[in-house]
């Protein structure tokens, strides 16, 4: 896969902080990459080295294409960047606004480029000052391609906003990524948002990234799945049964309900049924629940607190 994103050893220590302590990250071409932490944990630090506006004081980087540290105009040419309040004037109109980040960048026809964004991210042109929360959102984002960049940064894109906009400006990220081969390297706060939105997570916590994964291999990777099972009869008998099986990770039996914790609940339901089938044990319900990735950042945050503990 080529890499847009190449990053080793990166680190920013402050006079009293260390906020970034050595950090390796990969981004591909046209990938979704969420970057997820506790507050302090180095995610601004991380996406401000990424961007140019912090010089490391360590390791090394290639973004889209250009050494980080020996030229920063070629990967400021190439990228686009959306901080986290966004910058754009609420005097002036949508596509002024537009048009002028077009000829900054040498856009050819910056009118033509500033038309086509309003009509993609469903804008009027209209006074900034006077755009509902998600449709600034739009446009600080609609601003960030609007050299179309192989990659973007988006800070936080939708803090604040409603579920509805929310969904709108996820919308437009996926097309990004779907129709324009764009990355996409976003922090957020939302677990729900990485997880619906991101092909890969990263996790970082006082300066380290401590896990990494697409959202399903995380969630499968920490607890694996849980079927719970509600029986007819005595669980510790159906427990043996099951602990046979190579796909059972753990089995507890309490009373009549037996809790198994397994790599793939979905395709183990059928060998399940059957092997209780086989000790004439006949369940009453069964119920497959996953970790959620809150479950996942808690495990890796909360371990992380207890080993610096
Ligand atoms: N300019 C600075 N001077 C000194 N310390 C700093 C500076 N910027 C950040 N830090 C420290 O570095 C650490 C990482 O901060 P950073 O802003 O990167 O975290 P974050 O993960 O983005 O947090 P949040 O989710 O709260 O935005 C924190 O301990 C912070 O206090």
């Amino acid at each position: 896969m080529d890499h847009v994103i190449e990053a080793r050893g990166l680190a920013k220590s402050f006079p009293g902080a260390e906020a970034v302590r050595g950090v390796d990250l990969t981004v591909g071409a046209g990938e979704i990459v969420g970057f997820l932490g506790p507050n302090g944990a180095g995610k601004t630090t991380t996406l401000r080295m990424l961007t140019t506006l912090l010089r490391p004081t360590a390791g090394t980087a290639t973004v889209a294409g250009r050494d980080l540290t020996t030229d920063p105009a070629g990967v400021r040419r190439r990228i686009g960047y959306v901080a986290q309040g966004g910058s754009t004037n609420p005097a002036c109109t949508a596509a002024r606004e537009l048009v002028l980040q077009a000829r900054l960048y040498r856009v050819p026809d910056p009118r033509a480029r500033a038309h086509e964004l309003l009509e993609r991210f469903g804008l009027a042109d209209q006074e900034i000052g006077t755009l509902s929360g998600g449709q600034r959102r739009r446009l600080d984002i609609a601003l960030g391609i609007v050299h179309t960049p192989a990659l973007i940064f988006l800070d936080e894109p939708t803090t604040g906003l409603d579920p509805q906009s929310r969904g709108e400006v996820w919308r437009h990220i996926r097309d990004l990524r779907d129709e324009h081969g764009t990355a996409v390297f976003l922090t957020t706060h939302y677990l729900d948002e990485a997880d619906a939105l991101c092909d890969r997570i990263l996790i970082i916590d006082r300066g380290e990234i401590i896990g990494a994964g697409t959202p399903e291999d995380l969630k499968r990777r920490l607890s694996g799945d849980i079927v719970t099972v509600e029986i007819d009869g005595d669980a510790r008998r159906a427990r043996d049964a099951l602990a046979g099986l190579t796909a059972v990770r753990s089995v507890r039996a309490e009373e009549r309900t037996l809790r198994i914790t397994v790599e793939h609940g979905d395709r183990i339901l059928i060998e399940l049924t059957r092997a209780l089938d086989a000790q004439g044990v006949l369940p009453r319900s069964i119920r497959l629940t996953r970790p959620t990735l809150d479950d996942v950042f808690l495990a890796l945050t909360t371990r992380e607190a207890g080993r610096a503990a």
